[in-house]
């Protein structure tokens, strides 16, 4: 697990280690960071020598690391010419001390600086280098950056954009692309003004990963991106953040799934009751539950409404399916046989193709206040549950809400621009104001415990996954997850199921290509991603140090 950090946590962090009981040097901290984009970008571009690079230094420390990295690229042999934005005496004392250096190595011929910082800049010249040059560097602003870019920024910006474009150039940008917001991946600029942010190839970041490097359309500036922790004291890289996130990682869900115990039988893999599904949406329901299948569940009861039964009975042997009531969807009176049957099941998962009538959402909340097992609530269910916060809350702690980000919006009652302004903070508002387990599916999903607040996201997924049906084999996926034995707790549960679901379509991606790969390819593809992780699965363990813990 990574941690995913704010602007404001990274002040944090870099002020501990140079100000607090570790006294790392500020000078060294900037060197480490310059350093560390000079070497990892010699392996992604194969080399220095003799390549002419063009780095644009800004006025706040994200120019000072650019100083740091002119000096290595230089000495490994290729000619740098700096463009520095701001003026000596506003530089901090650590970011002075490395252009000092840099006027030192000043030759005209391998080391070109270029003082923009009270002077204009000679577009003419600026674009014919760009034309000369195989690598940008961008150290013009870093987690410092705010609003929408301003001159000569947003103009330096477009040229480099357009000469990217234009050319096989590769852009380089240091701790995080220029004009993306740290904490939120929301960029500069409109199409319609054209201050957009730069577009790299690849991205160097430093100490922890931020959040708008994974967050759209940030993410999509970023290029590939590799982390360096410059140098940062252990205890500051492990020490949780307020208000946490984190990034989560195939070594994290192969800890948490351990391989089953060869001793194991049906009952240790859970029992799921999907209830769900309406007269014209039987497939939901069967999705659902095969989503459950394919991640290994013990036995799968599928429960629709009676007119929808024989659409599902014997579509697949191994789902035990019965239809419940007289009609074409769930009525409150339907809830008592429910409750029986649910006083051995697992987990109960709803919603997916279970219809909006309002006689079904006394149904649903019959079925929470009546049941203590734990609950999965998708689509409809949750369409239906819309402004029940009150009734919610009391048993949030066994509920794990599934919404798509329409579906989240409706629930909210957040605005989908609120939303999309800071995912992981709506995430959380809800989680904490529902108490309850939130899986804010989108790319990327964003996963909130309602025990700790703490909040997930998920890397994998690809936009193959946009298409119906999707979301409700990962019901029943997060539903089969839950029931495991081996599961510390839901959060857990649900964070597995969606990095799974993921995976599953990141695997569908590469084998059958991203048009059209079906809801149910992918949930075949469940056990082919379960058994890639299996080589690094752990020993059983019963509780994962992070996810949900604590
Ligand atoms: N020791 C450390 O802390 C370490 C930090 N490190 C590095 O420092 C970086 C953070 O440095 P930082 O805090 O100086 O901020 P930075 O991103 O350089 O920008 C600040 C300047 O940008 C300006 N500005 C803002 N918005 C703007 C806009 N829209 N358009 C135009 N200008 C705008 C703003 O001006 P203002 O708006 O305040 O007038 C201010 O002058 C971090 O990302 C990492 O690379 C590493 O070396 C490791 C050790
Ligand atoms: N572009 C994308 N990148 C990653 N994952 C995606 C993308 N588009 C959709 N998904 C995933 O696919 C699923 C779609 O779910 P949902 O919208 O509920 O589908 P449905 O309700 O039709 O079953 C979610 O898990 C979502 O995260
Ligand atoms: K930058």
């Amino acid at each position: 697990m990574q941690k995913l950090n704010t602007a404001t946590q990274m002040r944090q962090m870099d002020h501990a280690a140079m100000y607090g009981e570790y006294a790392v040097a500020p000078a060294i901290l900037m060197e480490n960071a310059g350093h560390a984009v000079a070497e990892r970008a010699e392996k992604y571009i194969g080399g220095w020598l003799g390549k002419d690079v063009i780095i644009f230094c800004g006025k706040g420390n994200n120019g000072g690391d650019g100083f740091v990295i002119a000096r290595h690229i230089q000495a490994a042999g290729a000619r740098v010419y700096v463009y520095v934005l701001g003026c000596f005496q506003d530089y901090s004392s650590e970011s002075r001390q490395h252009l000092e250096t840099l006027f030192k190595l000043e030759d005209r011929e391998t080391c070109i600086i270029v003082r923009c910082g009270d002077e204009n800049i000679d577009w003419q010249l600026l674009k014919h280098r760009l034309q000369d040059s195989q690598i940008v560097i961008d150290a013009m602003l870093g987690t410092g950056f705010h609003g929408n870019l301003r001159e000569p920024i947003s103009s330096v910006t477009a040229v480099i954009n357009e000469a990217a474009a234009a050319s096989d150039l590769t852009v380089i940008a240091v701790d995080i692309p220029t004009g993306v917001d740290s904490d939120t991946g929301a960029v500069s600029g409109s199409q319609e003004e054209e201050n957009g942010p730069v577009f790299a190839d690849m991205t160097i970041t430093f100490g922890a990963l931020k959040r708008g490097l994974v967050f759209y359309p940030g993410r999509l500036c970023a290029g590939h991106v590799e982390l360096d922790l410059i140098g940062m004291p252990a205890p500051l890289l492990k020490k949780s953040e307020d208000d946490p996130a984190y990034w989560l990682q195939e070594s994290d869900i192969s800890e948490i799934l351990v391989p089953r115990s060869p001793d194991s039988h049906k009952g240790s893999h859970g029992t799921i009751g999907i209830v769900t599904g309406c007269s014209d949406m039987a497939g939901a329901a069967l999705m659902a539950a095969h989503g459950a299948v394919r991640c290994g569940a013990g036995k799968v009861f599928l429960r629709v409404p009676s007119q929808t039964a024989p659409y599902c009975i014997g579509r697949q042997p191994e789902i035990m399916v019965r239809g419940i009531g007289n009609g074409s969807f769930f009525i409150e009176k339907d809830a008592e046989y429910i409750v029986s049957e649910c006083r051995s099941w697992s987990v109960l998962a709803m919603g997916p193709g279970m219809g909006k009538n309002r006689e079904t959402k006394k149904f649903i909340q019959y079925l929470i206040s009546h049941t203590e097992c734990p609950v999965v609530l998708d689509a409809d269910a949750l369409n239906l549950l819309t402004g029940e916060q009150n009734f919610i809350r009391s048993f949030g702690n066994r509920i794990i809400m599934t919404p798509h980000l329409a579906e989240f919006s409706r629930l909210s009652g957040y605005s989908l621009g609120e939303i999309r302004k800071d995912i992981i903070y709506a995430a959380k508002r809800f989680a904490a104001a529902w108490h309850v387990n939130l899986v804010l599916k989108g790319a990327p999903t964003v996963i909130v415990s309602a025990k700790t607040g703490n909040a997930y996201v998920n890397p994998t997924g690809n936009s193959g996954m946009a298409c119906g049906g999707m979301g409700d084999i990962l019901t029943g996926m997060i539903a089969a997850m839950t029931a495991h034995e081996t599961m510390p707790d839901i959060c857990t549960a649900a964070s597995v199921g969606v990095y799974l679901h993921g995976a599953a379509g990141d695997y569908c991606r590469n084998h059958v290509g991203q048009y059209g790969f079906t809801p149910m390819e992918l949930a075949d593809a469940i056990p082919k991603v379960i058994s890639q992780l299996g080589e690094a699965m752990a020993v059983p363990r019963l509780q994962h140090p992070m996810i949900g813990g604590r």
